[in-house]
């Protein structure tokens, strides 16, 4: 075990940590990163350690974590950075988690669609679940590593067969995929990216990432073109992204920081903050299929509430029937892996 400690103003007595830059008294939180190392995992352990809602960090990868971790913890903010660098210290980064991260797995090259990556990542996705429900069996896991749309039902199977499965408290990252739209519509609407609100639902890969511009805000009058150009450019958004790369991977700074983001709001949902709302794809009400991403309400509990879909335009409804069975499928894939 790598330890980093940094010095804090701490109160023995009551877990609590007090710093300059909050009145009130912020609670201890841990954050675990799983693929710490990686092009995700090293810029969101950066990100989560500029967190002031993070007291304690816990950076695990299999390779290259000494280093990321002794970087890290150079920085002055709250948090203490330990790093774990085998398998055998998995159980110690997990120990104690309010929040897991995973971005742990192989990233696509161009020509490769998300579900390529199944083979090897839905074994490393379900190995660290089975140290989750171990290890820290409560804990909010932010799934990062693709095919969302099938890694979040291994995990659920995961949990299930450990006995610890609570659907608040699974989460498929979807983050980026707002993220993105979000950007596209203000080049479009012509208005200032940061007041821009687009819920982006369905699943995370292709015609199953569904962004609602007809809820977009602040609202702009986009032809039924630009609305479809917008549309494919967020489905596609990954793509684009490995394909600039030319082989070197995909998307890692905007998906860090989209996951820390979505970390964020975790975070804030556990201390109380009221109407934290953020899209995930998480087990779901809203369709007839069993996970779904839209909206969601976070809480101290994780999932507080799922939302609804609200109105959609008929371009809308029509690309929410076109995705389901593709959506199904990728479900079911996942749930047949981790329960054979
Ligand atoms: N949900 C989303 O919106 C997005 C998801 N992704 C996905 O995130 C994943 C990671 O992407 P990158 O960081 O670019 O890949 P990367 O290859 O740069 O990093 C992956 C890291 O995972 C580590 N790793 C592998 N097996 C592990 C295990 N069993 N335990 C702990 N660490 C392990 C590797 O050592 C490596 O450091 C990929 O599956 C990628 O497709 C990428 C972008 C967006
Ligand atoms: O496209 C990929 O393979 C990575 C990803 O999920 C994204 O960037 O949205």
């Amino acid at each position: 075990m790598l330890r980093f400690i940094k010095s804090l103003t701490t109160s023995p007595s009551s877990h609590i940590v007090r710093r300059g830059y909050a009145s009130e008294a912020v609670p201890e939180r841990k954050v675990t990163v799983l693929g710490a190392a990686g092009g995700i995992g090293q810029p969101l352990s950066l990100l989560m350690k500029l967190n002031p809602l993070v007291s304690n960090l816990a950076l695990y990868d299999i390779a290259n974590t000494p280093g990321v971790a002794a970087d890290v913890s150079h920085i002055n903010t709250r948090s203490e950075v330990v790093g774990y660098a085998s398998d055998a210290e998995l159980g110690k980064a997990l120990e104690g988690a309010d929040v897991v991260i995973i971005p742990a797995g192989v990233p696509r090259k161009p020509g490769m669609t998300r579900d390529d990556l199944f083979n090897i990542n839905a074994g490393i996705v379900k190995g660290l679940c089975e140290a989750i429900a171990k290890h820290c069996p409560n804990a909010l896991v932010n799934m990062i590593s693709n095919p969302v749309n099938s890694t979040v039902p291994i995990a659920a199977e995961v949990f299930k067969k450990a006995g610890t499965y609570d659907p608040k408290r699974l989460f498929g990252v979807t983050t980026l995929d707002v993220v993105r739209a979000k950007t596209f519509y203000a080049g479009k609407a012509m208005v200032p990216v940061a007041e821009v609100n687009v819920p982006v639902v369905g699943g995370h890969a292709g015609i199953t990432i569904l962004p609602l511009f007809s809820q977009a805000t602040p609202k702009a009058n986009l032809s039924d073109e630009v609305i479809t150009a917008l549309t494919k450019r967020t489905q596609d958004g990954g793509t684009e992204v490995v394909e600039a790369k030319a082989g070197k991977g995909s998307a890692t700074l905007s998906m860090a920081y989209a996951g820390a983001i979505f970390a964020d709001a975790c975070l804030k949902g556990l201390n109380g903050v009221p109407d934290v709302i953020e899209c995930s794809f998480v087990q779901s009400t809203v369709t007839e299929l069993p996970f779904f991403a839209s909206r969601v309400r976070l809480g101290k509990n994780g999932v507080e509430e799922v939302l609804g879909l609200g109105p959609l335009s008929d371009f809308e409804k029509e690309g929410l029937e076109k995705l389901k069975p593709e959506l199904k499928s990728s479900i079911e894939k996942g749930i047949k892996f981790a329960t054979q």
